[in-house]
């Protein structure tokens, strides 16, 4: 048996279901927040990921590398494609009506992403513990079935809006709770100032 980590669900961790309202197999999740790097049309040089529920709980998304992802020529940064992986793995959340941010995150990187390749990202929840989410991803290059070219494991934590509003910027937490279309509807994430 391997050592017993900080991404080892623990004894009493439960294999979850998908919440009874949780988006249907295929729905596109859109961005949650426009200024997000990982998802935000509003994000300069952001990743834009595009991503939709899947079966059970788990969500499938599309990362495109760009000029802008780079860090060895024509090669992807390896943390953007960590980013990338955060968001995938946060977008559990929705299957699971819950909001979500990252505790541990760890990444594989088993092949090179060049630019003008699209990632293939599947993430799935394996395990929650009360507030403990235990996730994993893993990313094929240029289709579903492609080549394995990044894995990751992740422990997110639920939080309650709170979290955002005492920890965020003052000014960009009051733009959204002006404005909550910012943070999209027909989500996880309900803003009631
Ligand atoms: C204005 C309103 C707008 C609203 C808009 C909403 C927008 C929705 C956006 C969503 C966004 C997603 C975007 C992508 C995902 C990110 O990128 S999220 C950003 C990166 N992550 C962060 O900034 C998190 C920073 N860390 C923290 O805030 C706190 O450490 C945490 C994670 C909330 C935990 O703190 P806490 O709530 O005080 O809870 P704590 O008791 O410490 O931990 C709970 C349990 O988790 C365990 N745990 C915590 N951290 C770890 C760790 N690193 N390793 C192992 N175990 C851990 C603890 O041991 C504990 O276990 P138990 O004792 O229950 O067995």
């Amino acid at each position: 048996m391997s050592r017993p980590t900080s991404l080892t669900p623990p004894p009493e961790a439960v294999v979850p279901q998908p919440h009874p309202d949780a988006p249907s197999p295929g729905t596109e999740l859109g961005e949650h927040y426009s200024d997000c790097f990982g998802c935000g049309e509003a994000a300069p040089g952001g990743l834009r990921l595009r991503t939709r529920a899947g079966e059970g709980v788990s969500v499938d998304a599309e990362f495109t590398v760009t000029a802008q992802h780079q860090g060895a020529p024509g090669l992807a940064h390896g943390g953007l494609l960590t980013c990338a992986f955060d968001e995938a793995l946060g977008a559990i959340g929705y299957m699971l009506h819950t909001t979500a941010v990252t505790g541990h995150l760890e990444t594989d990187f088993r092949r090179p992403v060049p630019v003008g390749s699209t990632l293939y990202i599947h993430a799935w929840c394996e395990a929650v513990a009360g507030r403990k989410i235990y996730s994993r991803a893993v990313g094929r290059l240029d289709a579903a079935d492609g080549p394995i070219a990044v894995e990751a494991a992740a422990l997110f934590v639920s939080v309650g809006l709170e979290h955002f509003v005492d920890n965020g910027r003052a000014e960009e937490v009051r733009r959204v709770l002006d404005n909550p279309d910012l943070i999209k509807s027909g989500r996880a994430f309900e803003v009631n100032p």
